[in-house]
């Protein structure tokens, strides 16, 4: 461990961003005096300024979370080369991997994620890499086992001529990298040499292939018998080094955990919870790194970065996880869907790393294995204090894990020269069985917490509300590259999922205002909390905001100030659209990008943020339960992604999570109808105005936004809005409309 006398190993930096508060309180100060506004014109009280009212007073509520969330912003700097001087020896790290679907996630992928892990520059026999396996697939395991045979060329190669990304697809395919040393006809004869082996390994773990190729025979005769929800645990060591070589490869172990069809099995939370624990039989480490299948490692001295902050004596006594920023590759031009979110992603991370930390991201991220254990952080020095009894209660009833558990939680290094990996798989496959949880504190008190299908956010947040702290770690070059989605059904689909598990996070016991009412969450972290969860809860305003405006056109009556009070509606939007325009030309990014971004988050917010809503409404009424539904990784493009022209076209599908959307389009489209051929009826009461140019203006705006549904209703093919989607949508147009008329002349 590093000596107390050292200098610090890493240090956080606060910085300022005046010109960024300035304008940000000016619009603060504009949200306000509408409200105010609002308050005071008695005159023009009426239901759609009252609706207005309520509205905007959310909206304001929440421009005010996030303002507090990007305040006072931080980064943090590493020193690896102190740390290397400072500690006699390096700490194991457990390195996991989950995957699911060999379908929706390619195993070409979960290997490429994998090659990249067993070549980081850290001793090999420090390093074990965990591989679970939610799809109990054959193929995929037959693909880790071709890829360790590759590794050992692959690992040596890398090593050799430093090369940066060490994952063979980015590797071959972009654009060379330069170094002194890759300028050798030896290295290009071995170049050519890795991408021939590269290319046999790829068309050998092609799923058409595969199947074809009878996979149950032999050594896959485990998998025979075997579905996907009913299966006993399959542990298999796929590589072990035998000699704790710290120049060979690291050990390599497929897990895939028993499932029965009526046993709950928590999704990605229980597939976390198993790795470490059959990690925590075999190696044990301190430390645990935690990638999804498709996060290649970009930086290969990482983990170097992390533990200096991890062993930093000050962070080991606060810092509980360290989170690495999670960015996307060959992403398209212009972000079209709005998914790479790279603004966000600016100002929220170094936001939070100014405040009790980032949240847990569920990948690229550090653990330190006692605090997913339970540990507080007020608790390090005492001895765990609890009798056998309750430590078995906590941890289950395997003797072996209680062992390895009880000399993790004492922050130990369990001496692994005893252990022969081979032995322990029996034991493994019992702490891995679907039932070893049953009434123990997995998923409560310790490990991946469930609840919540972001299990992420959820287990991150019980660790801040312990007291702990996290921090954030950027190193150039970015440490992790991951795939965003595909726009369209994908990236839907993604959303609607983070933000019913943020809203089951508020429902649930763990909720930031308990938490920092009675735990230790700070106040302003509880408020960054209550920042993300709102992507749930907004979502109902801005579509009542929505309708609100249609609402007036087919009423003819208003909602916006008709009098010199207009103005302070229409300095906001400028201002706010000036500035952010200037945020992202600031970032490097074009003006397309910044419209991309601000159409698609009212789309993202009204179809999936509402539906979420809906959703968690349905459990909470026990009617239905929120399920974690994979997202397709799509291999990234061979040949120029700036030339597909369809790339970057948006896609439907018949997914209810379009409806709100096309709603709120022919709604709009209607409103324009009747104001056009002059059927608004006259104004209610004379002495108020109709609608105005103002609500026509933001009716106009929205359909502007909307344009990718615009387009959508006339495309054909996965281009277009299904039939039967546009059905309901007209549907439930009509029963607005019909509304609207009833209670005007009531
Ligand atoms: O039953 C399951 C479901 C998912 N996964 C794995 O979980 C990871 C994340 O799933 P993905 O479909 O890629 O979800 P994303 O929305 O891209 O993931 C983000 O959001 C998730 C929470 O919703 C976090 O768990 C992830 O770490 C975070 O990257 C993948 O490796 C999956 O293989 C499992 O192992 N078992
Ligand atoms: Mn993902």
């Amino acid at each position: 461990m590093a000596n107390q006398n050292s200098l610090p190993l890493y240090e956080k930096f606060w910085y300022k961003h005046n010109y960024k508060r300035v304008t940000e309180s000016l619009l603060s100060v504009l949200l306000l005096w509408l409200l105010g506004y609002r308050v005071i014109s008695i005159n023009n009280y009426s239901f759609p300024w009252f609706v207005a009212f309520l509205c905007e007073s959310w909206f304001t509520i929440s421009w005010f979370l996030a303002l507090t969330t990007q305040w006072s912003p931080a980064v943090t700097k590493t020193y690896p080369d102190r740390l290397l001087q400072s500690v006699q020896e390096l700490p194991p790290v457990d390195l996991f991997v989950t995957t699911a679907d060999p379908e929706l996630e390619p195993p070409i992928i979960t290997v490429n994620t994998v090659l990249s892990l067993l070549a980081l520059d850290y001793p090999a026999h420090k390093l074990a890499c965990y591989v679970s396996d939610d799809g109990c697939s054959p193929l995929t395991f037959y693909a880790l086992q071709e890829a360790s045979k590759f590794a050992k060329f692959w690992v040596p190669f890398c090593k050799k001529y430093e090369v940066q990304v060490r994952a063979p697809l980015r590797y071959f395919f972009d654009k060379p990298e330069v170094s002194t040393a890759n300028n050798t006809p030896k290295f290009k004869q071995e170049w050519l040499k890795m991408k021939d082996m590269y290319d046999q390994l790829s068309r050998k773990i092609d799923l058409d292939s595969f199947t074809k190729s009878n996979p149950c025979l032999g050594e896959f005769a485990t998998f025979s018998n075997t579905e996907r929800t009913n299966h006993p645990s399959i542990i298999q060591v796929i590589w072990e080094n035998n000699e704790s070589l710290a120049d060979g490869l690291p050990h390599l172990i497929y897990i895939s955990r028993e499932k029965r069809p009526k046993q709950p099995h928590h999704f990605k939370a229980g597939a976390m919870n198993v790795l470490t624990r059959v990690s925590g039989l075999i190696t044990n480490a301190p430390f645990m790194l935690n990638v999804d299948c498709d996060m290649i490692v970009s930086n290969p001295k990482i983990v170097l970065h992390a533990l200096s902050i991890l062993l930093d004596p000050k962070g080991e006594k606060e810092v509980a996880f360290v989170q690495c920023p999670q960015q996307f590759y060959a992403t398209l031009k212009d972000d079209p869907f709005g998914n790479q979110m790279t603004i966000l992603f600016k100002n929220l991370a170094p936001g939070l790393a100014g405040l009790q930390g980032p949240f847990y991201g569920g990948t690229n991220c550090f653990h330190r294995r006692k605090v997913i254990y339970g540990r507080s952080p007020d608790n390090i020095e005492k001895g765990s204090g609890i009798s056998d009894e309750e430590f078995k209660e906590k941890f289950g009833a395997s003797k072996d894990f209680l062992k390895s558990a009880a000399f993790a939680l004492k922050g130990r290094i369990y001496s692994p020269n005893d252990i022969n990996i081979s032995n322990v798989v029996d034991v493994a496959s019992q702490v891995a069985g679907c039932g070893y949880e049953y009434g123990t504190g997995w998923g409560k008190q310790v490990g991946w917490i469930y609840g919540s299908i972001t299990e992420d956010v959820l287990t991150g947040l019980t660790i801040h509300e312990k007291g702990w702290r996290s921090e954030l770690c950027t190193p150039s070059p970015i440490p992790f590259t991951g795939f965003a989605p595909g726009g369209g059904p994908t990236s839907m689909a993604q959303q609607k999922r983070w933000a019913t598990g943020m809203l089951e996070i508020f429902i649930c016991k763990h909720c930031p205002i308990i938490s920092s009412l009675f735990r230790k969450l700070t106040l302003r972290q509880c408020l960054a909390y209550m920042w993300i969860i709102n992507w749930g809860l907004q979502p109902v305003f801005e579509v009542c905001y929505a309708c609100l405006l249609a609402y007036c056109i087919i009423t003819n009556s208003n909602f916006l100030p008709q009098d010199l009070g207009i103005r302070i509606p229409i300095a906001f939007f400028a201002i706010y659209k000036v500035y952010t325009v200037c945020e992202y030309l600031a970032a490097g990014l074009s003006v397309r990008e910044w419209w991309n971004n601000q159409r698609m988050s009212r789309i993202t917010s009204m179809n999936a943020g509402f539906c979420a809503f809906l959703s968690v409404l349905l459990k909470l009424l026990r009617i239905s339960e929120t399920v974690f539904d994979v997202t397709k990784k799509d291999l990234p493009p061979t040949g120029n992604v700036l030339d597909d022209k369809d790339a970057g076209r948006y896609t439907f599908d018949e997914s209810v999570v379009f409806l709100p959307g096309t709603t709120i389009l022919l709604l709009q489209l209607t409103a324009m109808v009747i104001k056009l051929l002059g059927l608004q009826p006259p104004v209610p009461t004379p002495s108020r105005n109709g609608s105005g140019l103002g609500e026509i203006f933001c009716s106009v705006y929205l359909m502007i936004c909307y344009w990718p549904f615009l387009r959508g209703l006339f495309e054909t093919g996965k281009y277009r809005i299904p039939m039967s989607t546009i059905c309901k949508a007209a549907i439930l147009t009509c029963l607005f409309v019909h509304l609207c008329r009833r209670i005007i002349t009531s």
